[in-house]
């Protein structure tokens, strides 16, 4: 099972449960013995536990000897304290004489409690004479008692030699035999039944209150009983703390571990997880793992504990009744049998389920603004309904399954009671089993049947948890594609003489992990310092996948790429990354506020820097009107402001960082022509020893670049400056023309057919950009 994998680092935590459990499964199969101890000895019995009696008339204990072998005698003599005033003689003895002598004394206890209900004078001396029997009745009645009997046999013993009776003390020893061997098959039972009679008539005898013996012996099983039941009580709770604390822990530790994780991958992960199922993996199945965890180290640890225990005390009470349990334990296996046949698909198919309604859920919330626009609600509303729908009846054909299982259980369990009372009922009516013993044994009985239904029902649920486990285990065994150079590899120059800022692309290709066609091939050039490098091309040619291999969001496929002649690949991710200042083409900015957010690559930066990146980026107007400035909110994904200020914070916390190489992915799509000329103006004069690279789908915005690259279906076909283009570029020409003018353009001819609105706004701008381009 993949989930015990996570307990890896909490060995002592499973042991301490593991021990908290043992404890606790002890004193809850204890309990069962005490609650029959109430029944059998505090209530049957009167509270008397034990043959051999605390105190006791000096000549009861006389006549008990009379029945004991001489070696139990003396030990039982030696036993007791001298008489007392009023003849009572007093246990002295310790546990161990105490179990030494239990057993002769009951039998003896037994004997003399039984000839001291009266034993028919003819049944004692049945061999003599009617007539000795007739002056025997006369003197002691029809029935004698032991004292009689033992002056009768004393008598009959100093009778002068020849006297026709054999009676003697030697006969007591055969009364004995006599008696022992009338007891039958459950003859312990009666031995101590009858012996506890005797010593509660030796009690009564030495004046003890035999309702204070009851109850206090009940006071103290009820006490012990108690102790037991908060002992267990405590050790259930720090059993569950420790469980909550370490599978809260465990799932702690998987959530930081996989947003790490994640936080390294390169696009090609996030492409491959999807960020919904990302999503599902860290929140949905840690939670589940940790709820099995928490079962793991509660209920399945402590479900063998219990069931091995009480199988134990079932086994070593014979009742003759274990058959019962074997057909209990049949039948639920059977019954989980077929429920887990049914539901484990459905499990297993769960987390897919639950991951799906969470794509389609995240996409709706996300796009809603489209939905709205093309009225598409009801379509969405459909296929979140169907996708929640699957979902629900899934749960609820398990959560049926499952609760049918619970009356089938119960069903068992009853019938099983039945069965035991039934069964049970006939041994105590035959004096071989005891009340107290029969309900203890049906409570363990029924922590076997609950220990193995418990089990088996953690079975059921333990292969979903799996499920959650593989797939939490799936992000965390991927490692990002793009990887750090090894140590002896690196190169650093950040501490010393700093990155200029020359990045050269060599004869670079590269393929999408799962494409089959190249989008880039064969790309050369070179962006310097204080230098403006644009990109130019058709939509969907490669500008965007051209940059990202910058700042290695991917690795080149063949060819390499130099900063400051230096591989990438050999520049630690971190260091390459603060030397490349990317502006992506999705915006996106962070919930907080401005300054958290243009701060966003070093939070401790000054003031004064944060300031000038948002006036380079034109963003200053917009902050200062704001009441807040700089602290004024920024929603989840920059919601809250225009496209535009998006796009011109985006650009200042680029700027902030005053990297080396700023990367602009169309960065100043959503900027008006006045603010994107003026914006590249400010670059021009405070940026100016960085390299720029620019990529853009206006040609104002390039055509005064030092060198623009005309991208086509990942390759470059024309490179130059704006006029070189113009002349040698039938591409570049064809972009140039469906957005200025020919008279714009310096061209001869009439303006293209199509030229419209925006080339009519992008001529007037052209004029504005003549002042402040470089
Ligand atoms: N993650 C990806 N996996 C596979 N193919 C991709 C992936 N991203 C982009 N592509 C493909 O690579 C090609 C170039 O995409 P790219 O985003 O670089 O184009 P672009 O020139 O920036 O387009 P635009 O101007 O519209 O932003 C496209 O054909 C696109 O379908």
């Amino acid at each position: 099972m993949k989930i015990f994998k996570f307990l890896k680092g909490h060995g002592i935590n499973f042991l301490i449960a593991l021990v908290l459990l043992f404890a606790q499964a002890n004193c809850e199969l204890t309990l069962p013995g005490l609650m029959s101890n109430i029944v059998d000895v505090g209530i049957s019995q009167g509270g008397i536990e034990s043959a051999v009696p605390d105190e006791i008339p000096s000549d009861q204990l006389q006549q008990v000897a009379l029945f004991m072998d001489a070696d139990d005698a003396e030990l039982m003599e030696a036993s007791y304290s001298g008489k007392d005033a009023n003849g009572v003689r007093s246990f002295a003895g310790d546990d161990e004489v105490r179990s030494r002598l239990e057993e002769p004394m009951a039998e003896a206890e037994m004997l003399v409690y039984q000839i001291n209900q009266g034993i028919p004078v003819e049944d004692w001396a049945a061999a003599e004479g009617a007539e000795t029997l007739d002056a025997i009745r006369a003197q002691v009645g029809d029935t004698v008692d032991l004292a009689e009997l033992v002056s009768l046999s004393e008598a009959f013993a100093s009778a002068e030699a020849g006297h026709p009776v054999s009676m003697g003390p030697g006969s007591l020893s055969d009364m004995r035999e006599q008696l022992v061997s009338q007891l039958g098959d459950n003859g312990d039972t009666i031995i101590e039944s009858r012996a506890i009679e005797f010593v509660k008539d030796a009690y009564r005898e030495a004046g003890l209150d035999l309702n204070d013996v009851q109850t206090g012996y009940l006071f103290s099983e009820g006490m012990t009983m108690l102790a037991y039941a908060l002992l267990s009580a405590l050790c259930a709770i720090l059993a569950a703390f420790n469980a909550s604390k370490t599978s809260a822990a465990i799932a702690r530790d998987l959530r930081h571990d996989l947003y790490e994780r994640v936080l390294s991958f390169s696009p090609a992960e996030m492409e491959k997880f999807s960020a919904a199922s990302l999503i599902t993996r860290a929140t949905n199945d840690i939670q589940q793992i940790q709820m099995v965890l928490v079962m793991c180290l509660r209920i399945v640890l402590f479900a063998p504990c219990m069931g091995l225990g009480a199988v134990v005390r079932v086994l070593t009470t014979p009742t003759g009744l274990e058959w019962i349990l074997v057909v209990a334990i049949v039948a639920i296996a059977i019954t989980i049998g077929i429920l887990m046949g049914l539901t484990m698909p459905k499990f297993r198919r769960m987390q897919s389920l639950v991951d799906r309604n969470n794509l389609v859920a995240r996409e709706i919330v996300t796009g809603i603004m489209p939905i709205r626009a093309f009225g598409r609600q009801d379509y969405e509303q459909d296929r979140y309904d169907q996708a929640n729908r699957e979902l629900t009846n899934t749960y609820i054909f398990t959560n049926r399954c499952m609760t049918f299982l619970m009356p089938a259980m119960l069903i068992v369990m009853n019938a099983t009671t039945i069965g035991i009372v039934w069964f049970g009922g006939h041994g105590v009516d035959a004096g071989g089993l005891m009340v107290g013993d029969l309900m203890a044994y049906i409570n363990y009985v029924m922590q076997v049947i609950m220990s193995f239904m418990i089990l088996t029902m953690i079975s059921v649920m333990l292969p979903r948890a799996d499920v959650a486990a593989e797939r939490v285990q799936e992000v965390l065994a991927t490692y990002s594609s793009i990887e750090d150079p090894s140590p002896e590899t690196s190169v650093s120059r950040e501490r010393e003489e700093g990155w200029r800022g020359t990045i050269a692309y060599n004869d670079v290709s590269f393929t999408y992990p799962d494409a089959s066609e190249p989008t880039l091939e064969h790309i050369s050039f070179t962006a310097r310092p204080g230098k403006t490098t644009a990109i130019i091309g058709s939509t969907g040619c490669g500008k965007s996948t051209l940059v990202q291999l910058m700042p290695r969001l991917y690795d080149v496929t063949e060819g390499s790429i130099t900063l400051d002649g230096v591989d990438i690949r050999s520049i630690g991710l971190k260091e390459l990354r603060r030397s490349i200042g990317y502006v992506p083409q999705k915006r996106m900015l962070f919930s907080g506020t401005i300054e958290s957010n243009i701060k966003y690559g070093d939070p401790s930066m000054p003031d004064a820097d944060m300031v000038e990146a948002a006036s380079i980026a034109q963003a200053t107007e917009f902050i200062d009107a704001k009441p807040d400035g700089y602290q004024s909110p920024i929603a989840q994904g920059g919601s809250n402001v225009s496209g535009g200020q998006n796009q011109r914070l985006s650009i200042a916390r680029a700027l902030a960082c005053r990297p080396k190489v700023l990367v602009f992915d169309d960065s100043f799509s959503a900027l008006d022509y006045k603010t994107d000329s003026v914006l590249r103006a400010e670059l021009a004069e405070r940026a100016s020893d960085a390299a720029l690279i620019i990529v853009a789908q206006r040609i104002a915005t390039i055509m005064h670049a030092d060198e623009i690259l005309v991208l086509d279906d990942g390759r470059i076909v024309g490179r130059g400056t704006h006029e070189e283009l113009l002349r040698s570029c039938p591409e570049y020409l064809e972009i140039a023309k469906s957005q200025l003018s020919a008279d714009e353009l310096g061209l001869e001819g009439d303006a293209p057919a199509e030229q419209g609105a925006v080339a009519e706004g992008a001529a007037s701008d052209a004029s504005i950009l003549e002042g402040g381009e470089r």
